[in-house]
């Protein structure tokens, strides 16, 4: 059976971010995962990991401004500069918090702009290079098109090309069965053909985002199959529970 890291942008959320940490260690849990930690110093959010006992799993590098409407920088080629100084605040977070995993957002930019193409790659390499000198693994995801309209990043083929054309240990893919069912489906022989630069999976029903067990996918089946590629890695809880979080874990001693 995979190990779970809760996510706590979108489980625990009844309580303030730094409270999560300890509600999510009394569920069970022993790792989480977050969008991101900067609204705090970094060394807060540690102290709230560590005193709840936790592992870090993955968080993402700043994404712009979110509120705005950013979803990433890495493909905005007027950004550049903005992409390196989130580069340096995750490398320092990353280092602090101690995770093994950032996440680099896209950003909003037609997939098929060359302007967006060179810089997405561009900044690709400059992290993955960055993040390798730390220490640290670098992975990317496609998200579906209904989620998140117009994500430079949609396509899981595409994105498992470009992974293994940069060719860097460190930079993998983030495989989320929710977007990878919503945009191609055929969830199982993705896992298979992409096990070897899985950097990170995350889970949750399709099509209502909720707990496991709860959609169109038989998420046993999903299960045995993450174990069976050999993925070994933490597979995040990437879920908005239907009512409170607590209510809703029963699926974790039904799989
Ligand atoms: O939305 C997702 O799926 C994620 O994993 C986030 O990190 C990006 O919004
Ligand atoms: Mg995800």
């Amino acid at each position: 059976m995979p190990k779970f890291a809760a996510n706590l942008s979108m489980m625990f959320t009844e309580r303030p971010f730094l409270e999560r940490f300890a509600a999510a260690a009394a569920a069970g849990f022993t790792a989480v995962e977050y969008l991101f930690p900067y609204d705090h110093p970094a060394k807060t959010v540690a102290d709230a990991l560590r005193s709840a006992g936790l592992k870090q799993a993955l968080f993402n590098m700043p994404p712009g401004d979110w509120a705005a409407g950013d979803r990433g920088l890495a493909s905005l080629p007027d950004r550049r500069e903005e992409f390196e100084t989130a580069l340096v605040t995750a490398i320092s977070y990353a280092k602090t918090i101690e995770t093994p995993l950032l996440h680099m957002m896209a950003g909003i930019a037609p997939c098929d702009d060359p302007a967006a193409i060179a810089c997405y790659r561009e900044n690709l390499k400059k992290a993955a290079d960055v993040t390798a000198e730390a220490g640290i693994g670098l992975v990317i995801e496609p998200i579906n098109k209904r989620d998140m309209p117009g994500y430079f990043l949609n396509d899981f083929d595409r994105a498992f090309d470009l992974v293994l054309d940069l060719d860097r240990p460190n930079l993998n893919l983030q495989f989320d069965v929710y977007h990878r069912q919503i945009l191609h489906g055929d969830v199982i022989t993705a896992l298979r053909k992409m096990a070897p630069r899985i950097g990170h999976i995350q889970i949750a029903s399709v099509p209502n985002r909720h707990e496991p067990l709860t959609g169109e996918l038989d998420d046993r089946r999903i299960f045995q199959e993450i174990d069976a590629i050999g993925y070994r890695g933490y597979v995040g809880c990437e879920y908005r529970p239907a009512a409170k979080t607590e209510e809703g874990l029963g699926w974790m001693a039904a799989i």
